[in-house]
């Protein structure tokens, strides 16, 4: 008879599963309207999740992220940018852009910037295109169902128009970086990104990607934990089972722990989700949700990280741009995840330090490499495209492995062909019990309909969760 007692907010329990940007901002949500009883469990050591900043150095202050560095999007739909705002972390303004400047091939040779900037229009104007055919329904053609036909299709023809024969090679090299940037952006080979879908993710303000300035993107966790009660954040306890069909619902740890509770924010990588749910939840979630996990992409991003005593490169002008020509670009095996790697660049908290990232199977494939093969084949490279052999090694060399973490298991989602918007609600759909209540909810990035793969996308789906329980309780 206890479930027909009406709860208040004070009293009424709730468990968040995972102590990630979703998690911790439904918590805070959670806390400011009032609700008290509140447990994060974690399975980890440490809160952020697929944000971690850590040193990488000499100094503590020599930072680098292993998971999310930009905020992308200036504007107040960004959820992380207007927290980032409000507690001064984005002074000053460091904003990045991708496509001005220097490219290089694999010749050693410079491209020059009439041509670089001129493809990078071109490649915009693609790109819109598929966002406007997105927004009109419209069909593609069967060569066109995947972003590698689309974007080469529609750049070889503009190709033949706007440049003159001598300059396409060159000109396809650029294009070819952009296509690894838009793998970047992905978590996956263009092969299996889908043209239909590409137009669900949706920018915000002028699109711009800014850096948060002091202490990495991982004091924006930090901050949403310091508004939290201590004892509220269950470190190294990871969940191993949901029973949400009796009257009040039981969160069990692998340790043997229980937390009963009469809602559960489950806020755990759609990774995890897609490998762990059969045995997570009981009973099992219902057919439209466990088809939605499958439905959604999901893929792996690791970063390469270069550490040099001494930079050989111009401080704050640390970049260098991979453009391979279309007579190598093509990668046969993992083993050439090198050309996967579309840049090289300084990140703005660590001037001895060049980063680099690697998509999809490569980058599941680096994650077993040696570290000195990284090293050698990464300088290697280096060298090649800049037509410098006295460039140095680097003193130290980290590979991230997401893919490989037991708890994210792999980086962020994407639209696959049979991924839809409707796919995405049925994730971020509550579980609800007989009497119509909202007992298990869902939220993390993979649940946002148009910002998934982002920081800002999971914080907003946390706090739209929390919300529900807000207005539950606001109503009783
Ligand atoms: C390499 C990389 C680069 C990225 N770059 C950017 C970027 O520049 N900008 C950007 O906006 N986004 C970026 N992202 C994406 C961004 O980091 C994520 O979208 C966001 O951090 C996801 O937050 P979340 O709370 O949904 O999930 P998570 O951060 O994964 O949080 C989930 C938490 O649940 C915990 N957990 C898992 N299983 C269990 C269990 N059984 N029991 C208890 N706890 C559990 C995990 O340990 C984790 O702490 C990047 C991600 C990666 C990996």
């Amino acid at each position: 008879m206890e479930e027909k007692v009406k709860k208040s907010k004070e009293d009424v329990k709730i468990v968040i599963v995972g102590a990630g940007i979703a998690g911790l901002s439904a918590a805070k949500h959670l806390h400011d309207a009032g609700f008290n009883n509140v447990n994060i469990l974690e399975a980890t050591s440490r809160i952020g999740g697929r944000i971690h900043t850590v040193p990488f150095g000499k100094t503590d202050s020599e930072i680098i992220e292993l998971g999310a560095q930009w905020v992308h999007g200036e504007g107040k739909e960004n959820s992380v940018y207007t927290f980032a705002m409000e507690h001064d972390l984005l002074n000053p303004l460091i904003r990045l852009d991708w496509y001005d400047g220097k490219f290089n091939n694999e010749h050693g040779q410079v491209i020059s910037e009439d041509i670089s900037e001129k493809v990078m229009d071109l490649a915009f104007e693609v790109e819109e295109s598929l966002e406007n055919e997105f927004k009109t329904k419209k069909e593609l053609a069967e060569e066109d169902l995947y972003l590698h036909g689309y974007f080469d299709r529609r750049f070889e023809k503009l190709a033949s128009t706007k440049f003159r024969k001598r300059d396409r090679e060159h000109a396809k090299a650029c294009f070819n970086y952009f296509l690894n940037v838009l793998r970047f952006d992905n978590a996956d080979d263009l092969r299996v990104l889908s043209s239909y879908n590409f137009g669900q993710y949706i920018s915000v303000g002028e699109d711009e990607d800014v850096c948060i300035t002091n202490g990495g993107f991982q004091t924006i966790t930090d901050l949403l934990a310091s508004y939290l009660p201590k004892d509220s954040i269950h470190l190294d306890s990871p969940v191993s089972s949901i029973k949400w069909s009796t009257p009040e619902i039981k969160v069990v740890c692998d340790s043997g722990a229980e937390f009963s509770a009469d809602h559960v924010i489950v806020t755990i990588s759609l990774g995890y989700l897609q490998k762990h749910h059969e045995h997570l939840f009981e009973p099992s979630l219902p057919l439209n949700k466990s088809q939605a996990l499958h439905q959604i992409g999901y893929g792996t991003v690791n970063k390469i990280f270069l550490y040099y005593d001494e930079p050989f490169w111009t401080k704050g002008q640390g970049t260098i741009r991979f453009a391979w020509t279309d007579k190598n670009r093509e990668i046969k095996n993992a083993d050439e995840w090198y050309k996967a790697i579309h840049a090289f660049d300084e990140p703005h908290n660590n001037a001895h330090v060049l980063v680099g990232s690697v998509v999809g199977e490569e980058g599941k494939y680096i994650e077993n490499l040696d570290i000195k093969e990284v090293s050698r084949v990464c300088t290697q490279q280096i060298r090649m495209f800049l037509n410098d052999d006295s460039i140095p090694a680097p003193r130290d060399v980290l590979v991230t492995k997401w893919n490989s973490n037991k708890w994210s298991c792999g980086s962020y989602s994407y639209m696959k062909q049979e991924s839809s918007e409707s796919r995405r609600n049925d994730l971020g759909q509550p579980l609800f019990n007989d009497d119509n209540k909202p007992v298990v909810l869902f939220a993390g990035e993979a649940c946002h309909k148009s910002r998934f793969s982002t920081a800002d996308g999971a914080r907003s789906t946390g706090i739209d969760q929390a919300q529900i329980l807000v207005n539950l309780y606001s109503l009783e």
